[in-house]
């Protein structure tokens, strides 16, 4: 069998960027604790030619887990872990620039008796910061090999290999010593290291200077909210050209092949169909990249953190702590790693009302529906120095996240009543994102939406065309031909419970695909409205649902995807990380309830006004 090499050490040390550097994996790294929160193994052969598996755990602070990843931690250390054994061995990552810390968990994990190696992490840092630390006295105190690494430099990986095989082949595990007591250990960490450690006067100044104004009562919060609005600014404003680019290159296209296809099914599935429904999602790419880019720098550069220390107080009023912040900037992007990310939170009360509430960040599945509707109904005007687009595509962001927080007070009242948690967190130093893991992060997530693009999102929007163009109608007839469809027939038979927030039936047919994944509710207008046009009307979807929608009726579908209940497989991970239906059933419910009453309101409120 396979022997396995556990990457242990404290939360953001740097384990997942040497466990990726060492195994080329592509793992979530994040200048923040608690971004990994599963273990996750990859196949590496030593310098000698052993063939090893290499876990990447959970960062953690001590073998007594305070929350569900560290758990996972503990047991995959101690084989615990159903249908696993103990790891024959393990690299301990510390972080050089936090040295009397970090030692705390390396001193409990070494009474263990496993065979051990250090990667002294983050020298570079150390350097900037004036520190160096003795290597050979720590590895003589520890008795064990320590090895310098800088992991996203990829620099010490040989070695510390070589001292992997060597460790693998020589080393018998000693006896386990018994724990000892937590003070002890940290007064015995806090001597060893500043017996190794020199340190000039510049120490952390950087991050102290930076924290001066970062973390001000006043300026911290302009300046995070200067910055999530220049998110949203930007969304808009640097994607309106690329965008451009994709649309013309989709019409080309249909163009073409509408060229060179017969008039008949075949056409109309190629181009009302696939290219109609998949493109006007694909249309988004540039605005996600956008997005994501943002949430990249925020999370890769040390922010993060701070903006969660800055949330804390607001958080602190709905009964939410300000940990629960990460977890739900993560949602932005998408409630799945968002959910996941609860893991670290440790009160249960706590960590499922932020994951019931991670739905209403609005993720990233939701920009093509926002802003497809936004482009047709909102003027492309500016306000003051500010484009009106962006206004309401920053505001629509902002009712997520206050009905987020609405719903956490109410269910911190209610459903997930308990004691306040308090909020400990460790800020990280601030770095510039590594290029390569900017760059690589990028590209995942515009490859996971283009793959999402090319499979469900094209596979539901096939399957509604066939379900909007048969049965076919019958000849003579003089209604359009959705009527006669399946997918009309069953819009029909929704839009009674639609009508009154002011839905059709091409909304009550899109909200049903729409489950799989949000962006497939754009599609799906894109396809039932290129299936409805006439021939010789070459629109756009913007413009065919400029006609088609009376303004109230647009603003309360945005309102409704604010709240919507939708996508499918957030609520499959909630199940997972709930071990049962209860919760996402309730999810469900009070998700759907509350967008049902946002459209309702915002429709006949806007009404009555207009
Ligand atoms: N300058 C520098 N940065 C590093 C080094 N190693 C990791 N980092 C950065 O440190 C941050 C944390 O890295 P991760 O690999 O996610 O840390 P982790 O230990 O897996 O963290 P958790 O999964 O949260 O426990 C990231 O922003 C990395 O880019 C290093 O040697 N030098
Ligand atoms: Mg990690």
């Amino acid at each position: 069998m396979t022997a396995t090499i556990a990457v242990v050490g404290n939360p953001n040390a740097g384990k997942t960027s040497l466990f990726n550097a060492l195994t080329g994996a592509r793992a979530r790294i994040g200048n923040y604790p608690g971004v990994t929160v599963e273990r996750r193994a990859a196949r590496l052969t030593l310098p000698d030619g052993t063939p090893i598996d290499l876990i990447d755990l959970p960062g953690a602070y001590s073998l007594t887990p305070r929350s569900p990843d560290e758990a996972v931690t503990r047991d995959t250390i101690l084989g615990r872990q159903p249908g696993e054994t103990q790891p024959a061995a393990m690299i301990v990552v510390l972080d050089a620039t936090n040295l009397g810390n970090h030692l705390r968990f390396l001193l409990e994990l070494k009474r263990l008796g496993l065979p051990m190696l250090v990667a002294l992490n983050m020298v570079d840092l150390a350097a900037r910061d004036g520190v160096t630390i003795d290597t050979a006295a720590l590895a003589d105190y520890l008795d064990m090999p320590v090895i310098e690494t800088v992991a996203v430099r990829r620099r010490g990986l040989q070695s510390l290999l070589a001292e992997a095989a060597t460790l693998l082949a020589t080393a018998t595990p000693h006896a386990a010593a018994p724990p000892e007591d937590v003070r002890t250990l940290a007064r015995e960490a806090r001597t060893l290291a500043s017996a190794v450690t020199r340190t000039t006067g510049t120490a952390r100044r950087t991050t102290t200077r930076i924290d001066r104004i970062a973390l001000h009562p006043l300026f911290g919060p302009l300046i995070l909210a200067a910055i999530l609005f220049a998110m949203f600014q930007a969304v808009f404003s640097w994607a309106e050209a690329p965008m451009g680019w994709i649309e013309t290159a989709i019409a080309a296209l249909q163009a073409q092949a509408g060229a060179a296809l017969p008039d008949g099914a075949l056409r109309s599935l190629l181009v009302d169909g696939v290219l109609a429904g998949v493109g006007s999602v694909i249309v988004f790419l540039p605005q996600i990249l956008i997005l994501f880019a943002f949430i990249l720098a925020l999370e890769q550069s040390g922010y993060m953190v701070r903006a969660a220390f800055i949330m804390d107080r607001l958080m602190a009023r709905v009964g939410l702590n300000g940990r629960a912040f990460i977890p739900l900037l993560s949602s932005f992007a998408c409630a799945i790693p968002g959910i996941m990310a609860t893991r670290t939170i440790d009160d249960p009360k706590d960590r499922l009302t932020t994951l019931l509430i991670a739905p209403l960040m609005t993720c990233s599945a939701r920009l093509p529906v926002y802003a497809v509707i936004i482009a047709a109904f909102i003027p492309a005007t500016k306000v003051g120095w500010f484009g009106l687009q962006g206004l309401v595509m920053f505001a629509l962001y902002a009712f997520g996240v206050l009905g987020a927080l609405a719903a956490a007070f109410v269910l911190r009242r209610t459903v997930t009543k308990g004691p306040a948690p308090s909020f400990l967190i460790e800020m990280p130093k601030y770095q510039w994102p590594a290029l390569r893991d900017f760059a690589l992060g990028l590209w995942q997530r515009a490859a996971a939406f283009l793959q999402r693009a090319g499979t469900v999102i094209m596979a539901v929007t096939v399957a509604l065309w066939f379900l909007s163009s048969y049965p076919a109608p019958p000849a003579g007839a003089t209604q359009p031909a959705i009527d006669y469809s399946i997918a009309g027939r069953l819009g029909t038979a929704l839009e009674p419970v639609f009508a009154p927030i002011g839905f059709n039936r091409e909304i009550a047919i899109a909200l049903v695909p729409g489950m799989a994944a949000r962006e497939v509710a754009v599609s799906a207008l894109g396809t039932v409205y290129a299936l409805q046009a006439t021939a010789d009307d070459p629109g756009t979807l913007t413009e065919r649902l400029r006609n088609a929608w009376p303004l109230p009726t647009a603003l309360a579908f945005l309102a409704w995807y604010v709240f919507a209940p939708q996508c499918l497989s957030t609520l499959a991970v909630a199940r997972r990380e709930t071990n049962g239906w209860r919760w996402p059933a309730f999810m469900f419910a009070y998700l759907f309830a509350m967008a049902y009453a946002a459209a309702g309101i915002t429709y006949w409120l806007s009404k009555a006004l207009l």
